[in-house]
C-alpha cells in the first residue's frame, strides 16, 4: 500500500489534505506535537469529514495512523518508506520540521531510487520551495545531488475554508464543501501521482496569487475590521454592510494587479471575487474573526495577503484605499491570546507606526501608502 505522511493534523490535514489521501489509496500517517490528536488517531484509525453545504455530507475516513512528532526516528523511518510527504502546519512551522524530513529523505536515498515527492500545503507563495531550501541545508553535498533528481518539491495552492472545530469528537471535522488543491505539474519527481481532487497545472503562479490575495485578502480585511469592531465571526462582519462594502474594495484592488499580471478576464476574475464573498457569507460555518486574523506579524508582511496587493495596485496607479483601511485594522489587532498580536503591539508601543510599517510591512515613510495608512490608523478607536 502506498502510504503519505502528513505533518499536522488539524484542520486542512485531517479535513482537506489528509482526507483527499486516504480517499485515493494512501496509508495516511499524520505527525503532530498535540498528544491527545495522535492518541485519538492511533485509538480509532478513522474519522469524519462532513460537508457542511445546502445539504449535509458525512465522510468516513479510514486506515489513519498518528504519530508524535517529537518521535523523530520513527518519522524519519515513516517518510524513508512513503511515496507522499505533505505538509498543513502553518507557515512558520516549515522551518522547524525541515530537519526530520532530510533525516527521513537520507534513509530514504540509501535504500530505494524510487521517487518522493513533498508538498507544502501552507497559505505562503512558494512554501515547498521554501521546504526544499531549508531540507537541503540538512542534507551532505552527496545526499543533495541525489535528491534534486529523486526527491520533487511541487508548490500548491490550497483552497477549502476550515474553522475550528465544536464537535465533540475530537478527529471529526466540518468543512465547506469547496475545495481547490493545485500542484506544479513541472515540480513532480517521476510520474504525477493520480489523486482525485488534486490538479496538476503549468502556471502554479497564477492560481496561487489568485488565492491568496484574492481569498486571503479579502478574509483578513474582514477578520481585522470585524475584530475592530466587536464582531465575532466572519459571517457577522460580512452582514456589515460598510465592512462588506471594505472587504469587496479591497479585493478589487488586489483584482486589479492580478487580472493585469495573469492576463485573467475581468468578468470572470469578478464572479471569482463574489463566489469567494458567497463562502464566507455559508451560515454553517463559525469561522471567528480570530482565526482569521491569526499570525497578524505574517499577515502584515510585504509579500503576503495585504501589503504586497497593495503594493501592486500602487504600481499601476491606483490608490489602494480598501487595502489601506485593511492594513490599518490589522495593525490594531490586539487580541491577547494571539502572540504575534501581543509582539505587534508591543512593537508599535516602543517603536512607533512609522517603524513597523518598515520593518514589518516593508512600507518606507517616503511612500505615500504610509501615510494614507497613518491616517485611517489614527482614526480607529
Ligand atoms: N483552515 C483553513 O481554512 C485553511 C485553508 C487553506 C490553507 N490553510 C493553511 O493550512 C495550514 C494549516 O492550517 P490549519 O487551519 O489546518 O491549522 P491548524 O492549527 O488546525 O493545524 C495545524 C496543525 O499543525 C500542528 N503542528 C504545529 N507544529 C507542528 C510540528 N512542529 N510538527 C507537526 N505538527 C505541528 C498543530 O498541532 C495542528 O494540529 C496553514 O498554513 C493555513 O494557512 C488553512
Ligand atoms: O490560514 P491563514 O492564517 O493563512 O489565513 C486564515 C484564513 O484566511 C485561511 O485559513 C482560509 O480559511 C483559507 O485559506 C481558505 O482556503
Amino acid at each position: 500500500m502506498k502510504t503519505a505522511v502528513h505533518f499536522g493534523a488539524g484542520n486542512i490535514g485531517r479535513g482537506f489534505i489528509g482526507f483527499l489521501l486516504a480517499r485515493a489509496g494512501y496509508h495516511v500517517v499524520f505527525v503532530d506535537i498535540n498528544a491527545d490528536l495522535v492518541e485519538a488517531l492511533n485509538k480509532s484509525g478513522s474519522y469524519r469529514v462532513v460537508e457542511k453545504g445546502d445539504e449535509l455530507k458525512v465522510h468516513l475516513v479510514e486506515g489513519v495512523e498518528g504519530i508524535l512528532a517529537t518521535d523523530e526516528e520513527m518519522v524519519a523511518e515513516k517518510i524513508s518508506e512513503a511515496q507522499m510527504v505533505t505538509t498543513a502546519v502553518g507557515p512558520g512551522v516549515l522551518k522547524a520540521i525541515a530537519p526530520v524530513i532530510a533525516s527521513g529523505i537520507s534513509r530514504r536515498l540509501k535504500r530505494s531510487s524510487e521517487p518522493l515527492n513533498v508538498i507544502a500545503c501552507e497559505n505562503m507563495v512558494g512554501a515547498s520551495t521554501f521546504l526544499k531550501e531549508k531540507v537541503m541545508e540538512h542534507l551532505s553535498p552527496a545526499e543533495r545531488q541525489d535528491a534534486i533528481k529523486k526527491v520533487g518539491f511541487p508548490d500548491a495552492a490550497v483552497d477549502r475554508i476550515i474553522p475550528p472545530q465544536q464537535g465533540t469528537f475530537l478527529l471529526d471535522v466540518a468543512v465547506e464543501p469547496y475545495f481547490e488543491w493545485v500542484v506544479d505539474a513541472g515540480g513532480f519527481a517521476g510520474e504525477i501521482p493520480p489523486i482525485p481532487g488534486m490538479k496538476s497545472v503549468n502556471n502554479l503562479r497564477a492560481y496561487v496569487e489568485r488565492k491568496i490575495y484574492t481569498l486571503n485578502t479579502g478574509h483578513a480585511v474582514a477578520a481585522y475590521l470585524g475584530y475592530e469592531k466587536g464582531y465575532d465571526t466572519i459571517l457577522e462582519a460580512l452582514q456589515d454592510g460598510s465592512i462588506l462594502e471594505t472587504v469587496r474594495g479591497a479585493m478589487e484592488e488586489s483584482g486589479a494587479y492580478l487580472t493585469t499580471r495573469f492576463g485573467f478576464d475581468k468578468k470572470e476574475h469578478g464572479n471569482y471575487i463574489e463566489n469567494t464573498l458567497r463562502r464566507f457569507l455559508n451560515p454553517a460555518l463559525k469561522d471567528p474573526v480570530v482565526r482569521v486574523g491569526r499570525n497578524p506579524l505574517r499577515k502584515l508582511g510585504p509579500k503576503d495577503r495585504l501589503v504586497y496587493p497593495a503594493l501592486k495596485a500602487q504600481e499601476l496607479g491606483i490608490t489602494p484605499l480598501n487595502l489601506s483601511r485593511g492594513i490599518a485594522a490589522a495593525l490594531k489587532f490586539d487580541h491577547e491570546e494571539d502572540e504575534e498580536a501581543r509582539k505587534l503591539q508591543r512593537m508599535i508601543k516602543e517603536e512607533g507606526i512609522d517603524q513597523v510599517l518598515k520593518k514589518v510591512c516593508g512600507i518606507s515613510e517616503e511612500n505615500p501608502l504610509c501615510g494614507i495608512i497613518k491616517g485611517y490608523f489614527i482614526k480607529i478607536k
